[in-house]
């Protein structure tokens, strides 16, 4: 990852550069499976979709999701060195044990399965060198059990000897993502403890025998994710190489994930910058500068260089006091915003935005202050649906807004009031 905007020496950096192209269309149709090499039709296994890597479908996946940690491109790092150096013929893989298997935990909606997709078509593109090409399979574990109840185990069984045949050409990374996989690894223990039909036994016995098969396939990486940690078997946990704890953002990740939303509906020109002071930032290159040049200092451009500097030398306040002191710039709104939204999900928060433009507004396009004041609206509403929830992290909320009160104090600012009120306005910030 590229931390400092001001670059490197190019003799200092070694380049690994992979050329790739895009596989066309989505998802594979029954005639698609069978090239694939899948002997099945739709019918018979729609619990299985297999993607040919990488593809375009899955273009900008990757960077549209962001964590306060690196998580992403440690775990890519991790992997591509791993599958690399485990190519090495001297390995012996009995005293060496690496099963390829990932497991990515947490709350819901945090990003988990686009993770795991993005990591399969990055993974292909960078062990490009090593593999002709990729295929994402993809188990729905959830209507596994659900429409073929009672007979899981025989099912689970038939979808991982596809996954096998697929991995018969050792030139072909094959990524298999299980979403959900506690519905088919859930634990026996538990199971028997309680009298339990024996169906889900049998599928996580099923699960574990196929997975110390793939074991020997050097070209199959698996990626599972879960919301429910504690209730998978403690044999299937054992054989996972990386669990990897997927969190809510906090409030410097979510500024982001508003702030890149924004931008997104700003270059659409669903919102558009106006010349109300409230609205003097410039978000995005294709915004013409010359509406706003008495503010050029705060082109996009310089924007995300003053951001990507300042964000690993200062805290979050001094990064966002730089870039903008006017209390109620859009930055600073959407810092704000951020700062309420602690603990929602990033399925929720990448939501927000758009719905509040559909929800609180009522014209196209609108302005970016109106679109600002529907977004704060929108949140007033989603926190209220997340009452309890708010409730544990009402303290660090109030602390934040205390904390954001005293930086205005210390900078000498005196918050901003309208003169005209605008009817979409957002009264919390006056
Ligand atoms: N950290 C994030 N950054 C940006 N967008 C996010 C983030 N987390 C989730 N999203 C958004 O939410 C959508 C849904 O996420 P995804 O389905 O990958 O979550 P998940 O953790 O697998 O959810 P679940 O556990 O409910 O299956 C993503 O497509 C993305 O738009």
């Amino acid at each position: 990852m590229i931390t400092d905007v001001r670059g490197f020496d190019i003799s200092d950096v070694k380049l690994d550069v992979q050329a790739y192209y895009f596989q066309e269309g989505d998802h594979d149709s029954p005639s698609k499976r069978r090239t694939a090499g899948i002997d099945a039709d739709e019918d018979d296994m729609p619990q299985l979709r297999v993607t040919m890597l990488p593809s375009r479908s899955l273009n900008g996946a990757w960077d549209s999701l962001v964590f306060d940690d690196p998580i992403p491109s440690r775990l890519l790092k991790f992997m591509t060195r791993m599958m690399t150096l485990f190519r090495n013929p001297a390995i012996n893989s009995s005293v060496i044990n690496w099963n390829r298997l990932m497991l990515l935990h947490g709350p819901p909606g945090t990003g988990k399965s686009t993770l795991a997709k993005a990591l399969a078509q990055k993974l292909t593109i960078r062990l490009g060198k090593h593999f002709t090409q990729g295929k994402l399979v993809e188990i729905n574990a959830q209507a596994v059990l659900s429409k073929w109840f009672g007979e899981s185990s025989k099912l689970v069984g038939r979808m991982f000897d596809a996954v096998l045949a697929l991995a018969e050409e050792e030139t072909t990374l094959v990524c298999l993502v299980i979403d959900e996989v506690e519905t088919l690894t859930s634990s026996r223990e538990k199971a028997s403890n309680s009298n339990e039909c024996g169906d889900a036994v049998r599928a996580t016995n099923q699960v574990l025998t196929a997975l110390d098969q793939l074991r020997h396939r050097q070209n199959v990486i698996v990626i599972c994710t879960s919301n429910l940690i504690e209730t998978i078997d403690v044999a299937f946990l054992d054989r996972v190489d990386i669990k990897q704890f997927v969190p809510c953002p906090r409030a410097e990740a979510i500024f982001d994930i508003f702030r890149s939303s924004i931008n997104e509906l700003i270059r659409c020109e669903l919102l558009v910058p106006s010349p109300d002071p409230k609205d003097v930032v410039v978000w995005h290159p294709r915004v013409p500068m010359k509406v706003h040049y008495e503010h050029a200092w705060e082109t996009d451009a310089c924007w995300r260089k003053e951001f990507a500097e300042a964000k690993f030398i200062f805290p979050l306040h001094v990064t966002i006091t730089n870039l903008n002191h006017r209390p109620n710039s859009p930055s600073r709104r959407v810092l704000r915003a951020a700062k309420r939204c602690v603990g929602l999900s990033g399925r929720t928060l990448r939501r927000l935005p758009f719905l509040a433009l559909a929800m609180y507004t009522d014209r196209e396009p609108c302005k970016v202050y109106e679109g600002l004041a529907a977004l704060s609206r929108a949140i007033d509403v989603e926190l209220k649906k997340n009452e309890p929830m708010q409730e544990r992290i009402k303290d660090s909320y109030v602390d934040e807004k205390d904390m954001e009160e005293e930086e205005l104090e210390e900078d000498g600012e005196r918050p901003y009031t309208p003169t005209v009120q605008h009817p979409y306005y957002d009264m919390t910030n006056s």
